[in-house]
């Protein structure tokens, strides 16, 4: 007999409706946390943050210290799956990752043909170590990046806008695109599979460019790439959840829905889920989506937005969150306030 769970993400992830609702928030350990700015100073670079153990357990445990979260995510970061294939990646300050673009197969050859998983040991090592420090009711999610978001920063070398390198190259180039796409297929899968193994008990999928592409590019690079990445994870390790997180997936994402692809879909913050739930099959649960510059702005635009989104989903499986990450110079005490608004539902 399997037994129910108890922690109240897992049950909602299981399709239950759980009032309050639960809630975390994408990106929670970060610069808008004043102990996350100490900590950060005490690791060289932020992939050596990502990368010693004892630092990332102790940012990824502050918001749940701060807030008492109902899920804890895995400190790092997406680019670490291009790190280990052997991408030379680098986090240069105020201007975001810095990647030597792949562009070509000559290119795609020289990374290793399988994730070399012993260089994310530290990552492991780290859900072991959260695994044992965590309160007994908190979630702990691990996370990777959808193949095409991650392609489009290996391609370009940089954050672009609309990601217009990878897109040109889809179009080009397609048999790299491919290439490179199931590239990141495999090596994704592997690593989730992993983080399940080192004590994640969910995973969130981030297709954070999702709304870049085109009906012709959609289902080649991200529905069908996600779709085998939740099909792999749960083939091999069946009491594994996901969430999947398109951001500019609407009109897209009832197909998730009803192709039964991750136990719950995150909503971005364009999307109204009184108008997203009736058209999503009664089994999928979903996540979100307060925008996070309500929540900058605080009083009573947060407010407003905090009590529609509760309105809309009363009755549904819904993790609380918001619909993108949160941004640096968001007041710790409109967090606090969301929280108390959420839990005093
Ligand atoms: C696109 C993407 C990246 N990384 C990520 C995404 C997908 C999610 C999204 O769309 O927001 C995912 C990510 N990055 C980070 C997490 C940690 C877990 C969490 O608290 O949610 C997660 C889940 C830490 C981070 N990753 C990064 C930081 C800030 C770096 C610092 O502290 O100096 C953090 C806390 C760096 C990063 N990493 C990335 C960028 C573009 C940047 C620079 C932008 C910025 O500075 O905010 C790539």
């Amino acid at each position: 007999m399997s037994e129910r769970p108890t922690k109240a993400i897992l049950r909602v992830l299981n399709g239950e409706p759980v009032w309050p609702l639960p809630i975390w928030i994408m990106r929670q350990a970060g610069r808008y946390l004043p102990e996350y700015r100490e900590t950060r100073k005490q690791a060289g670079s932020f992939l050596d943050l990502c990368y010693t153990p004892r630092l990332a357990e102790e940012v990824t445990l502050q918001p749940i210290r701060r807030f008492g979260f109902d899920a804890s995510i895995l400190f790092s970061d997406i680019l670490v799956i291009p790190h280990a294939l052997g991408q030379d990646v680098r986090f240069v300050e105020n201007e975001g990752p810095k990647l030597d673009p792949i562009t070509s197969e000559t290119d795609l050859a020289k990374l290793a043909d399988e994730l070399p998983l012993e260089r994310l040991n530290p990552v492991f090592e780290t859900l072991d170590r959260l695994k044992q420090s965590l309160p007994k009711e908190t979630t702990l999610l691990g996370f990777c990046g959808a193949p095409w978001t991650v392609a489009s920063y290996m391609i370009a070398g940089k954050g672009t806008p609309d990601q217009a390198p990878a897109r040109l190259t889809a179009y080009r180039n397609p048999a790299f695109m491919d290439a490179l796409i199931e590239k990141l297929v495999q090596a994704s899968t592997g690593y989730l599979i992993r983080q399940i193994d080192a004590g994640a008990e969910a995973v969130q999928i981030f297709e954070s460019f999702g709304a870049a592409l085109p009906p012709a590019l959609f289902d080649r690079l991200s529905l069908n790439p996600i779709r085998r990445m939740v099909e792999g994870l749960k083939a091999a390790r069946p009491q594994a959840k996901a969430i999947v997180f398109v951001r500019g997936g609407g009109a897209n994402l009832h197909r998730f829905a009803s192709a039964g692809i991750g136990d719950a879909l995150a909503l971005d913050w364009t999307l109204d889920p009184a108008q997203v739930l009736p058209t999503l099959p009664g089994t999928v649960a979903t996540q979100g989506n307060l925008d996070p510059l309500a929540l900058i702005a605080g009083g009573e635009p947060m407010e407003r937005g905090i009590d529609h989104i509760l309105g809309a989903v009363r009755g549904h499986p819904h993790i609380f969150n918001l619909g993108h990450g949160i941004l640096p110079e968001t007041p710790v005490a409109h967090v606090e306030q969301m929280i108390a608004r959420v839990r005093g539902a």
